[in-house]
């Protein structure tokens, strides 16, 4: 990729979320992730060309030198800035803006810096070895895995209901969402392979921005984002077919219930693997059985968890990401008055800013000085910046984003890591009871810092969520009541549009 070359016509739209737009290249396995700013700000950019690179450095040091210690470097892609023409990045905008969710359209694409992050197309892995099937690739925003256990916790019903749970009733009421996910992340993050089965199965049903699948780099399954689409299952399942019937012969025998079975059983065992860990769990204890047993608005049978519960493998992604997630060990409401003792210092001297490295940089000493937090609070600012490291980085491992890439192996293929497939790391799914076996490989994404001045909101969005499901007794607001459709019974009867019913 020659960056004083750029043709916008070799690039298009690939996705976005709250603060970047992702272009993918349209041949080579290369995406550029853009910033972007608030419409109002478009005439005015918020910073300069020179600011805008520090943020993006800043994306690339935060992952490579703090979250890949704590995740494991295998798993992470921390990428590089790169400098592109103004021309090149104004025909892109112009030409991504037709594909945009018009529920992003509040924000613009950064058109006046120049700088982006450019990162491997996660969608769409190189094969050095040719396959016969498109590789599939399962991206999943798994969110906060366990209660708090923090004395600080005010309201009960914290330590009863997971986050996640509690805000669907929040983004409903708010027609963020018009269906509340049932998905928990609590049986996602519990190991017990029924638990996870059940929560992704939650995940097809009402995907949110929580799930999305991608076949060869395209995106093929996802919420349309706040649209009345249905989602169609019958195209998901036939999509998926190809890779989970085993024999040419017998394709017309596998229900659709035994393909999405299988689809969901193969993700799971990637998910459980120790596929990638590498690292040494950068010095954070291992917490995981902690606090995070059962969530109360679950709709898993509790009978169920009692006669199979599990661990998750420590070096696994899942336990890798709950780790890091568990650094939050105060819950915002014990952590608020540590930043409000940050706060105050920085008002009194400024000039410390730099060197408690509120704005970084992310680099060892970052990670060490949250690594090396003391236990007590001895009331210095130290202890306070040290605690709002620990809590800003897991606010990070709580909305980063886990993708699986699946690639169908040949049979005869040895079951053994195969390295040869492609930079990323690629593992064989032994776990798996009857072909065809896959390989997979697992990245996060998404692993930016987050600002230290988010720390008032994250307490306001935390009372915000806790009043509104008290408000409504943990109850559906009425339209929402309507009986989920079961994509099960739906892949049974091999009718699987999963019909929304308007609010
Ligand atoms: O606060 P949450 O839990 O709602 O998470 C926000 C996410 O909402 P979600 O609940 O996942 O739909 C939100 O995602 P969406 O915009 O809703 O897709 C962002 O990821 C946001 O991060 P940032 O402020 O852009 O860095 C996330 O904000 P942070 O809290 O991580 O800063
Ligand atoms: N390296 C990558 N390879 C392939 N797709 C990617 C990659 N990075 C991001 N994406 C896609 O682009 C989407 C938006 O990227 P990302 O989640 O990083 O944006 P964001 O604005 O930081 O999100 P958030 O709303 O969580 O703040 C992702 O959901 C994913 O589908």
């Amino acid at each position: 990729m020659e960056l004083d070359k750029m043709d916008e016509n070799e690039w298009k739209y690939h996705g976005e979320g709250n603060k970047s737009l992702v272009v993918s290249h349209v041949q080579l396995p290369r995406v550029l992730r853009l910033l972007k700013y608030p419409a109002e700000d478009c005439e005015n950019p918020p910073q300069t060309p020179e600011q805008a690179f520090r943020q993006i450095q800043n994306v690339v040091d935060f992952s490579s030198n703090v979250m890949s210690s704590l995740l494991g470097e295998k798993f992470i892609h921390s990428g590089e800035v790169v400098k592109l023409p103004l021309e090149f990045v104004r025909q892109l905008s112009i030409r991504a803006q037709h594909q945009r969710p018009a529920m992003r359209c509040d924000k613009v694409m950064d058109i006046y810096s120049g700088c982006a992050l450019c990162l491997p197309n996660l969608t769409s892995p190189t094969l050095h070895q040719p396959t016969h099937s498109l590789p599939l690739c399962i991206e999943i925003k798994p969110k906060c895995g366990f209660l708090p256990s923090s004395k600080h916790v005010s309201k009960d019903i914290k330590t009863k209901v997971c986050r996640f749970c509690m805000h669907q009733h929040d983004k409903v009421a708010r027609g963020k969402w018009k269906r509340r996910s049932l998905y928990c992340p609590l049986d996602l993050f519990s190991g017990n392979r029924q638990r996870m089965q059940f929560a992704i199965r939650q995940l097809i049903e009402e995907p949110q921005n929580n799930f999305k699948i991608f076949k060869g780099g395209q995106c093929i399954y996802s919420s349309k984002e706040g649209s009345d689409d249905s989602l169609d299952l019958n195209s998901l399942l036939h999509q998926l077919r190809p890779y989970f019937t085993y024999g040419n012969n017998r394709i017309s025998h596998v229900t659709g219930k035994a393909v999405l079975n299988d689809f969901i059983q193969v993700l799971v065992n990637a998910l459980l693997s120790g596929g990638g860990g590498g690292g040494h769990g950068g010095g954070v204890a291992d917490r995981c059985g902690e606090g995070r047993s059962f969530c109360e608005a679950s709709l898993f049978n509790k009978e169920r968890i009692r006669h199979g519960s599990q661990d998750l493998n420590s070096n696994s992604v899942l336990s890798r990401i709950l780790q890091t997630q568990m650094l939050d060990t105060l819950n915002i409401e014990g952590l608020h008055p540590l930043y409000r003792r940050v706060e105050q210092h920085l008002q009194d001297f400024p000039k410390e800013r730099s060197r408690l490295q509120v704005d970084g940089p992310y680099n060892e000493a970052f990670l060490e000085t949250l690594q090396k937090c003391p236990a007590e609070d001895d009331g210095s600012v130290e202890y306070a910046a040290a605690k709002v490291h620990q809590y800003r980085v897991a606010m990070t491992a709580k909305d980063c984003s886990i993708m699986v890439a699946l690639v169908p192996s040949p049979e005869e293929e040895e079951e053994d890591d195969d390295e040869g497939l492609s930079s990323q790391r690629w593992l064989r799914d032994f776990h798996s009871t009857r072909p065809p076996a896959f390989s997979y490989s697992v990245s996060i994404l998404d692993l930016d810092p987050k600002p230290f001045d988010s720390i008032p909101c994250q307490l306001r969005l935390d009372q915000r969520i806790v009043s509104c499901y008290l408000r409504t007794g943990g109850a559906l607001p009425k339209a929402s009541l309507q009986p989920l459709p079961d994509i099960y019974a739906a892949a049974e009867r091999d009718d699987c549009t999963l019909l929304f019913h308007p609010v």
